[in-house]
């Protein structure tokens, strides 16, 4: 309307031996003039348009006029709206500049800061990744912590930093200062398990999670662990005996399911050894677990495959089927009932169908149950009820697996140190203690073998951790600009003979024993005396070495360390009193040549045999 009128204005003033106006037609000039706002260039725009519209001749008629007036108005539209796409355009070619200029001076600033740090030399674009094309990610750390020292610094592209730090005490400090860790990782569990609190990226979102999960284990559950290894034991027999009688053990499989096992009826209580769809929940979790990081490589969620779907429905199904445990051990599931033994044995896809028919409960009947009760209590509206229960199974699963696996084929790889365990535990057993699930640690030699396991084979290579926000400055003067990949490469640390003597790599419970009498204990267990005319041996903190990480250090420190050793040890004992662990000698995997310590890694997940003892 408003250009309508001024196209009038105009043409008046152009064209001044015009015929008179109609008062309606002067009132709309008036308005125009008066009321504009326009800017002068705006103005003079747009009476250059209307002028050179002026040179053709003035319509006569009222249809004329209209269309006339029309022709020029959507001119003006035209001209109004390129002015005004042109001011956008300029507005966010400034937004983008900015962004792109603070990009480059954040990344400016970060190869500058990165200069003084010792590593290999690289190509500016492709960074490091031609190394780790050639070796894996262990070997690359090896050999550049060998060649430059505690600190390195590695390219993993052009704009990311990856530090890797190998002196323990450097590694402690890094541990306490940086708190959070690679947004990145939580990616993959995020799409699997949901938001959860638990194992968030950000220290500030995880802190009061963690502490409540510490106590709940530490201070309530592990008071009750007599009761349920001692059924999860019996539980486990039986299993064993039923692969016994169809040869050796998958030492893999065997782990998992005690691993499982220990884990889903210490949290679940006893319902959960008798809840018939235990089997198709631990197979469903594995196969979720291995296919996240997949999936989560993807940008954005990779809609438009069949199979990210597929993994979507089994991720749906896990939740339903962690709801259906928590119905089931409410509703005081029996023992040992009718438990399907052939899961492992490749019936999955009859069981993955089986999960079908899983009816999800509400998320509001979480909140009675008194393991998660806590947990799930806190949590806010946007996260999902049972992550942190799916989080934390598979955490605890996948790592107390790793350790069992790496005790049993240590203990079948050395014969001469099961005999002594087992000679330890029959001498507690023929003297227990008040409280049964307190004997283990009267049995120290049994407890440095699961911490030399865990020293020689931990469950993952590497301890990562980022400063997103802040430079990470060293005691030392050094300093790692922020959002750096800091990584401790926990393998490296655990075998280097610097911190471990001369050997380093070799298999030696003893150097976490001391027959010192006032060797320090471990903390927050009461120190117990040991058995006359057996042994003297104290067991050393083992955390108080520096470069003891298989359950991390610092402020995200594992906070199952204390809990699942005793579970661990206290299944050993069960097992142990009736079975002997050997190497299925038969497989390839044992030929006598390779029989040395340092090759125990190259054992791991082999075919063991258990052996009835008194047989
Ligand atoms: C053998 C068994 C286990 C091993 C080897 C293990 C190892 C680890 C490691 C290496 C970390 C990372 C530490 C770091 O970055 O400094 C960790 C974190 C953690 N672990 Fe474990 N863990 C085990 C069992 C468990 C169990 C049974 C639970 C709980 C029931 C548990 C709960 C946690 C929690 C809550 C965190 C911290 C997560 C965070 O702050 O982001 N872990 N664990």
């Amino acid at each position: 309307m408003a250009h309508f009128n001024f196209s009038l204005f105009t043409t008046e003033h152009t064209k001044p031996t015009q015929p008179q106006r109609r008062p309606s037609e002067t009132h709309n000039i008036t308005f125009i003039h008066g009321s504009s706002h326009q800017p002068p260039n705006k103005m003079n725009n747009i009476i250059s348009c209307a002028s050179a519209n002026s040179s053709s001749p003035l319509p006569t008629t009222f249809l004329g006029l209209l269309l006339r007036c029309r022709s020029s108005s959507s001119h003006l539209l035209r001209d109004l709206a390129t002015q005004e796409f042109n001011a956008l355009s300029w507005l966010f070619l400034i937004v983008i500049t900015t962004l792109l200029l603070s990009k480059f001076f954040k990344l400016f600033t970060l190869w500058h800061n990165a200069k003084t740090l010792p590593g290999p030399p690289s190509s500016f674009f492709l960074g490091h990744s031609n190394l780790f094309s050639r070796q894996n990610f262990t070997s690359v750390l090896s050999e550049s912590h060998e060649k430059y020292g505690p600190i390195i610094k590695l390219w993993l592209g052009p704009t990311q930093l990856l530090v890797s730090v190998k002196d323990p005490v450097l590694i402690q400090e890094m541990l306490i200062k940086a708190e959070d860790k690679l947004p990145s990782t939580g990616k993959a569990f995020h799409l699997a398990f949901r938001k959860s609190s638990l194992f968030a990226p950000s220290f500030e979102k995880v802190q009061k999670r963690r502490k409540l999960l510490e106590t709940e284990l530490n201070e309530r559950l592990l008071k009750t662990a007599d009761l349920v290894p001692t059924k999860v034991a019996d539980f486990i027999t039986d299993k064993i005996e039923n692969f016994r009688n169809k040869g050796s053990i998958d030492c893999r499989l065997v782990s998992q399911l005690m691993a499982f096992t220990i884990m889903g009826a210490a949290f679940f209580g006893e319902g959960f050894l008798a809840w018939p769809k235990a089997a198709i929940y631990e197979e469903l979790l594995m196969k979720i677990a291995k296919d996240a990081c997949f999936w989560a490589s993807y940008n954005v969620p990779p809609f438009w495959r069949r199979g990210f779907w597929k993994y979507q429905c089994l991720c749906t199904k896990l939740k339903c089927l962690t709801q259906d445990i928590l119905q089931h051990c409410r509703n005081g599931g029996k023992l040992f009932g009718h438990v399907d033994l052939e899961i492992h044995n490749g019936s999955s896809i009859k069981e993955m169908k089986l999960a079908h028919g899983v009816q999800c409960c509400s998320d509001d009947e979480f909140h009675d149950y008194h393991f998660f009760h806590d947990l799930n209590n806190h949590q806010d509206d946007k996260e999902e009820p049972c992550g942190n229960i799916m989080r934390v199974m598979f955490h605890g699963c996948q790592t107390t697996a790793a350790l069992i696996s790496s005790v049993l084929t240590s203990l079948a790889m050395h014969p001469e140190i099961q005999d002594k365990v087992y000679s330890e535990i029959s001498m507690v057993g023929r003297n227990p203690s008040k409280y049964e699930h307190e004997d283990v640690y009267r049995m120290p030699l049994l407890l440095a073998t699961i911490y030399e396991s865990a020293r020689l084979l931990p469950s993952g290579p590497i301890l990562q951790r980022c400063s997103l926000k802040h430079d990470l400055s060293f005691a030392n003067g050094v300093t790692i600009p922020a959002g750096t990949i800091l990584v401790a490469p926990v393998e490296l640390v655990q075998k280097d003979s610097y911190s471990w003597g001369s050997d380093a790599s070799d298999f030696n419970p003893y150097r976490f024993l001391s027959t010192d009498m006032k060797g320090s204990a471990l903390p927050g267990f009461a120190e117990e005396p040991p058995i006359a005319g057996f042994n003297t041996f104290v067991l050393n903190d083992p955390n108080e070495n520096a470069a003891f990480l298989p359950f991390g250090s610092g402020t995200r420190a594992c906070v199952g360390q204390k809990f699942i050793i005793q579970l661990v040890a206290t299944l050993l004992v069960s097992l142990l009193k009736l079975y002997e662990i050997q190497p299925n000698s038969g497989s390839d995997h044992y030929s006598k040549s390779t029989l040395k310590n340092h090759l125990l890694q190259h054992y791991l997940n082999s075919p063991i045999l258990f052996v009835r003892r008194g047989q």
